[in-house]
């Protein structure tokens, strides 16, 4: 049913989706966290773990959804509380905070927008981790820096309770079929502890070591994903300018050796300056905002990052920060290039 890969001390877990919903049963799944400073608890005893689950976005909806089709005994909370309605009629429960959340429940994930929504539901006033503790365990999947997953983690840690971050590679359709990628790093013993829900809302999992190796590999893939859409923009826009059907563009590059599925599920849209939101571009553009803070913490050039961050930046101030992030090609139209060279 399974097959583990062994990448140095990389090691990646392979679960068929399927297969794995049709076996995890979790009235039969024991808890077992523990750290230094605790015993394990409920070890052995069959208890249906409570999960958490913070912040109900684009991804945070069908994420959590997904747990409750298999029978997650599911809380949760979301700063607009409408947003849990829809999951509240399909049996999760509700509290009002995160600390709350955090109290009724063994592990609880957060998939918010970005560091600053990540620190405040983790460690503001009624922040998670004023409910955390001994024996509970917290899943950070949401995409920040290294830093802020550390201060989390530190925080988090400093209660007794254990600490992994998560975030993850795959938009709304991965997340609505249970098909992500999760990039992880933090307690191994929480990793492990978690894999079987890991395994509802994603196709594979990396552990990644140390608190921080997650964000940094999320980071680097999103810088690459960012240039990409960015690149990619500046070729379809050329490719109209000299007469040439973008059409034919997005099928010459489906068949080489650049060929990558984000270009064939956008082109067709961008083509007709439709940009329908799976990966809004406020969070793209934070994502090479980190990327850029990363890559300046090792002295590392990226200059094709930069430039595309540049890109991104212009389509935010020209009213795209919440329309999908292949609107980025907005930016190079000459309406708003002539505006920025004003
Ligand atoms: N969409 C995508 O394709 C992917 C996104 N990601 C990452 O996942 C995270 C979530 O993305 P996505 O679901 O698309 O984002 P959304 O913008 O759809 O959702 C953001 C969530 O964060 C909450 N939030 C924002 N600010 C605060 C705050 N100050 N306090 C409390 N809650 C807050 C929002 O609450 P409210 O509803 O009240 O606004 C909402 O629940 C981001 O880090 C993103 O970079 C990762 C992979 C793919
Ligand atoms: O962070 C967003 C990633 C989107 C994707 O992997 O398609």
């Amino acid at each position: 049913m399974s097959s583990f890969i062994n990448c140095n001390h990389f090691v990646l877990h392979r679960f068929p989706i399927m297969a794995m919903r049709s076996t995890f049963n979790y009235r039969h799944f024991s808890l077992h966290i523990s750290n230094a400073s605790t015993q394990p608890q409920a070890q052995g005893i069959e208890t249906p773990p409570r999960v958490g689950f913070l912040g109900l976005g684009i991804m945070g909806t069908p994420m959590a959804q997904n747990l409750i089709k298999a029978g997650v005994d599911l809380t949760v909370w979301n700063r607009t509380k409408s947003k849990c309605d829809p999951l509240i009629n399909l049996g999760a429960k509700y509290k009002p905070s995160p600390e709350e959340v955090a109290a009724s429940c063994d592990l609880t994930f957060a998939m918010l927008a970005d560091p600053q929504s990540a620190v405040d539901v983790a460690l503001g006033k009624h922040g998670a981790a004023n409910g955390i503790g001994p024996g509970k365990g917290y899943v950070d999947v949401s995409t920040v820096d290294v830093d802020t997953s550390k201060l989390i983690n530190g925080q988090i840690k400093s209660t007794g309770a254990l600490f992994l971050e998560a975030p993850v590679s795959g938009s709304k359709k991965p997340a609505e079929d249970g098909q992500l990628i999760f990039l992880t790093a933090g307690d191994k013993n929480l990793y492990d502890t978690v894999a079987p829900f890991l395994d509802i809302m994603g196709k594979s999992r990396f552990y990644l070591g140390d608190v921080g190796n997650g964000a940094a590999m999320k980071l680097v893939v999103n810088m690459i994903m960012g240039s990409m859409m960015a690149s990619f923009s500046e070729g379809l826009l050329l490719s109209e300018k000299v007469g040439l059907d973008p059409k034919v563009l997005v099928e010459v590059i489906s068949q080489g050796a650049i060929s990558a599925p984000m270009y064939s599920m956008k082109g067709p849209s961008m083509i007709q300056s439709h940009y329908p939101t799976a990966f809004p571009l406020k969070h793209q553009q934070k994502d090479l905002r980190l990327a850029l803070g990363l890559a300046e913490s090792v002295s590392q050039p990226i200059p094709i990052a930069a430039a595309a961050n540049e890109l991104y930046k212009v389509a935010k101030s020209h009213g795209y920060s919440d329309e999908d992030f292949s609107a980025v090609i907005e930016a190079l139209k000459s309406k708003f290039q002539h505006s920025e060279n004003q």
